[in-house]
């Protein structure tokens, strides 16, 4: 769908930003363009939708030559999205997002039940709409951002960086919510980020550029962990690449065991082990301490707050997690409603891995 052929590019003042660099990029997958400050990823992307000409080299969007189409025009199949949403300032919401559509013939009240829609299709409530973007946070700005650039339903989709200025956990809830959009999608979606964690959630395929605008690895995230081509992707992909991988191991393996459970409410007698708390739902709430034992009914601030919770058939990154952040070492395994299922411990996690790779050596 999105092809550079020999794609080279050099500025006026003599910097090489890429070079010669050669790159297919699946239709209806999300691609990541990642490395260092510098390496040429926003100028690679930006020769996508001709707002960088390249100096030598041909850029193929849909087996087309992009030098073969009017800019403008070839702009409206395809959306981009930057950091910091680079919104309209005195548009409101709902007239940032009508604005390709109108520009595009629409009649500007279609433009706008439109915009309602996308609005809650990146999951933004729709009274927003009437906002003017100074009126949002940083991260319902970005959404408004995603909804603008698909206002026009482009096959193909541009994001430079386009959550990188929201705090970590804001920043989690939009890449979760960009892989569910696209699961209803189906873009093609190429996304620049010098951060190697947010490549790897998101990339189905992830080519990592170095100084220079030179390829150095285009590989699926779990080959990437895996087998780095080089030191430098080693050193890029960090020390803990085998803890992020095991986000790609199967967790079939896991087998949860139970363990003593109390309920929220009930009396209950010292015991010698931990004890997890349920509330009425099934949903556990914290831990008991051995030892511990309630003379009234037992209520959540009697409780040692409990680990993460590994929901179960999930990947073996958040199994581990779960062992290894629960004051008991034990995991609590949940299911798909958060309801308590059983246990596992971190030497479990490990025996699971080592049966996958074949028996402990
Ligand atoms: N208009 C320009 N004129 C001259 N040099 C430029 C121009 N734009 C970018 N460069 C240089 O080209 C190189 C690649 O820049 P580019 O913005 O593509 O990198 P990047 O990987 O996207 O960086 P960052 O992650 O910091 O945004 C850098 O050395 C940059 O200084």
């Amino acid at each position: 769908m999105i092809e550079f052929q020999a794609v080279r590019k050099e500025y006026d003042n003599g910097t090489v930003a890429v070079h010669e660099l050669s790159l297919s990029v699946q239709s209806g997958t999300i691609t990541v363009l990642v490395g260092p400050s510098g390496c040429g990823k926003t100028t690679l992307m930006r020769m996508v939708n001709r707002m960088i000409e390249p100096s030598s080299g041909t850029v193929l969007v849909g087996g087309a030559d992009v030098r073969d189409r009017d800019p403008a025009q070839l702009r409206r199949g395809i959306g981009y999205v930057i950091q910091q949403a680079g919104l309209f300032p005195h548009r409101t919401v709902l007239d940032n997002i009508a604005t390709v559509p109108v520009l595009s013939g629409a009649s500007r009240r279609a433009a706008r039940t439109r915009a309602g829609e996308l609005l809650e299709l990146v999951g933004l409530p729709q009274h927003l709409g009437s906002r003017y973007p100074a009126q949002l946070s940083g991260g319902q700005q970005q959404r408004v951002g995603v909804a603008r650039a698909l206002a026009a339903d482009p096959p193909v989709l541009l994001m430079d960086e386009p959550f990188s200025a929201v705090d970590p956990v804001v920043r989690e809830g939009l890449q979760d919510e960009l892989l569910r959009l696209q699961g209803e999608l189906d873009k093609t979606v190429l996304f620049v980020t010098h951060d190697i964690d947010e490549a790897i959630k998101l990339g189905e395929k992830v080519a990592v550029l170095r100084q220079g605008g030179h390829l150095v690895q285009y590989a699926e995230p779990d080959d990437l962990l895996a087998e780095p081509a080089d030191d430098f992707v080693t050193s890029f992909v960090g020390r803990d690449r085998g803890y992020r991988r095991l986000s790609f191991v199967d967790s079939d393996g896991v087998r949860p065991k139970p363990v003593c459970t109390v309920d929220l409410g009930e009396r209950t007698q010292p015991n010698p082990e931990w004890r997890l708390a349920l509330d009425a739902a099934g949903r556990p709430r914290g831990w008991l301490p051995p030892g511990t034992g309630v003379d009234g009914p037992l209520t959540e601030d009697q409780l040692v707050a409990g680990g993460s919770l590994y929901t179960e058939h999930t990947s073996l990154r958040g199994a581990l997690d779960a062992a290894l952040s629960a004051p008991s070492g034990l995991g609590v395994v949940v299911d798909d409603d958060g309801r308590y299922v059983g246990v596992i411990t971190a030497r479990h996690v490990l025996d699971v891995l080592d049966q996958q790779r074949g028996g402990v050596p």
